[in-house]
C-alpha cells in the first residue's frame, strides 16, 4: 500500500451536507463531510446500511435523486486537462460534458442497468459515441473491443444481449464501459454485493490490475471491511452521516482508533491471518430524521460517558501531538487523550 497523502487531489468534497425532504423536518442525512481522495489512491468508503455512504457520492457527483438536497458543500474535482472545477456550481451542460470523461459513477447493482433489448457491443459504443461525436464506427468497434479485452472477456461476447452474459461479466461490462473515457475518478458504490465470494474475488482483483496499469483513483464503497483492507490505499469510516475516522487502510485497520471502527472490523472474519472471535455492536445506528445532539454512536458505546452527550463530531489528529493529520478521528476520548487523561486500555495498542 502507497501512501499517497503527498499526491495531488484529483477530487476534494469540503463540508457537503444533504437533507432528504424540502421541509422543516427534513432529515440531515449527510453532516458537513470532508474528505480527499488523490491521485491514483483508492479509498475505501465503509460503514454500516444507512449510514450515508451513496448519498455522500451521489451528492458528490450531482447524482441524487429526489427529495435529496444538497445544503452546503464544495466539490473540487481536477479535469482530464488539469483544470479545478466545483462540480456543484456547473451547469447541467457542464455536468453532462464532464461525467464520464472526469470521472465516473459505477452504480450498486450496475449489472442490472444494461438495457435488455440491446446487445452489449452497441450499449458501449453508444456511451462512448455520446463523448466522441466525431468518431467512425471502426473507431469506436476498436475500442469496445479493447475495452473488453481489458476487463477479460472475449470480444465475441459484444454481440450478445445482457441475458446471455453471467452477473460477473454483466458488472464487467459496467466498468469497462465506466473507463471507457479513462477518466481519471472511479466511483463504485458495493461492485460486488450481488456477486458470489469467488466472482467478487476476481472483480477487486481487476480493479486493482487495471488501476495499477491506468493510474485513476478509486473511491470503493462496501461495508465489507475484510474486502477494504484488501484494495484500499486508505479508509473512511462513516457513521450516521458523518466521517469519524479516516486513515492509512493498514494502520486503521491494526489499530482503529475510533469505537465504532472497532465494532465495524470485528463484525467481519479476515480474509487472511489467525481467526478470531467475531464480535457485533449492539443496537442499530440513529434514525437521522430525529437525531439530537452529541456523538451519534454515543447509545451503542462502551465508553459512553457524559462529555459524549455534548460532543459534536471532529476529525482531529489520532497522536498525542495533534501534529499528524494522515490518520483522523472524531471522537472525544482523544481530545481527552491530548489534554492528559489516559485513553482506555482497550482503545490502546494494536488490535488483538
Ligand atoms: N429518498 C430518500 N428519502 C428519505 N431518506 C432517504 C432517501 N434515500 C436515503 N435516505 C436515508 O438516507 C440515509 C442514508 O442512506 P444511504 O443510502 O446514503 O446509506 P448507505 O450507507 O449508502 O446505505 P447502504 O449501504 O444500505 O446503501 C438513510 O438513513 C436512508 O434511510
Amino acid at each position: 500500500m502507497t501512501d499517497f497523502s503527498k499526491a495531488e487531489p484529483v477530487l476534494e468534497i469540503k463540508n457537503l451536507s444533504v437533507d432528504y425532504g424540502y421541509t422543516d423536518d427534513a432529515a440531515h442525512v449527510l453532516r458537513g463531510v470532508s474528505l480527499t481522495l488523490h491521485e491514483g489512491e483508492v479509498l475505501g468508503l465503509a460503514g454500516e446500511s444507512g449510514c450515508g455512504k451513496s448519498t455522500l457520492v451521489y451528492g458528490a457527483t450531482r447524482l441524487l435523486p429526489p427529495p435529496g438536497l444538497i445544503t452546503t458543500g464544495e466539490v473540487w474535482i481536477k479535469g482530464v486537462n488539469g483544470e479545478r472545477r466545483d462540480l456543484l456550481k456547473m451547469t447541467d451542460k457542464e455536468l453532462r460534458e464532464q461525467r464520464w470523461v472526469d470521472e465516473a459513477v459505477v452504480f450498486q447493482g450496475a449489472m442490472n442497468s444494461l438495457n435488455p433489448v440491446y446487445k452489449v457491443g452497441r450499449q458501449i459504443k453508444d456511451a462512448i459515441q455520446a463523448h466522441r461525436p466525431d468518431w467512425d464506427k471502426a473507431q469506436l468497434q476498436k475500442r469496445a473491443v479493447e475495452l473488453m479485452e481489458m476487463v477479460g472477456i472475449s470480444p465475441d461476447r459484444l454481440e450478445s444481449f445482457p441475458h446471455q452474459l453471467s452477473g460477473g461479466m454483466r458488472q464487467r461490462v459496467m466498468i469497462a464501459m465506466a473507463l471507457a473515457l479513462e477518466p481519471k475518478v472511479l466511483i463504485m458504490d458495493e461492485p460486488t454485493t450481488a456477486l458470489d465470494v469467488v466472482m467478487q474475488r476476481q472483480i477487486v482483483e481487476q480493479i486493482t490490475e487495471l488501476r495499477k496499469k491506468l493510474g485513476f483513483a478509486v473511491i470503493f464503497i462496501t461495508h465489507d471491511m475484510s474486502l477494504l483492507i484488501e484494495i484500499a490505499d486508505r479508509i473512511a469510516i462513516m457513521y450516521a452521516g458523518q466521517i469519524i475516522e479516516d486513515g492509512p487502510a493498514l494502520d486503521l485497520y491494526a489499530h482503529a482508533r475510533h469505537p465504532y471502527t472497532r465494532g465495524l472490523i470485528n463484525s467481519f472474519p479476515p480474509l487472511h491471518g489467525p481467526r478470531r472471535e467475531l464480535g457485533g455492536i449492539p443496537g442499530t445506528p440513529p434514525d437521522m430524521a430525529t437525531l439530537g445532539a452529541g456523538c451519534p454512536f454515543a447509545d451503542r458505546c462502551a465508553f459512553v460517558h457524559e462529555g459524549c452527550r455534548e460532543y459534536e463530531v471532529d476529525l482531529k489528529s489520532t497522536d498525542v501531538s495533534g501534529d499528524d493529520a494522515s490518520h483522523l478521528v472524531g471522537c472525544i476520548l482523544y481530545d481527552e487523550m491530548r489534554q492528559g487523561k489516559e485513553l482506555p486500555a482497550q482503545l490502546t495498542g494494536d488490535k488483538k
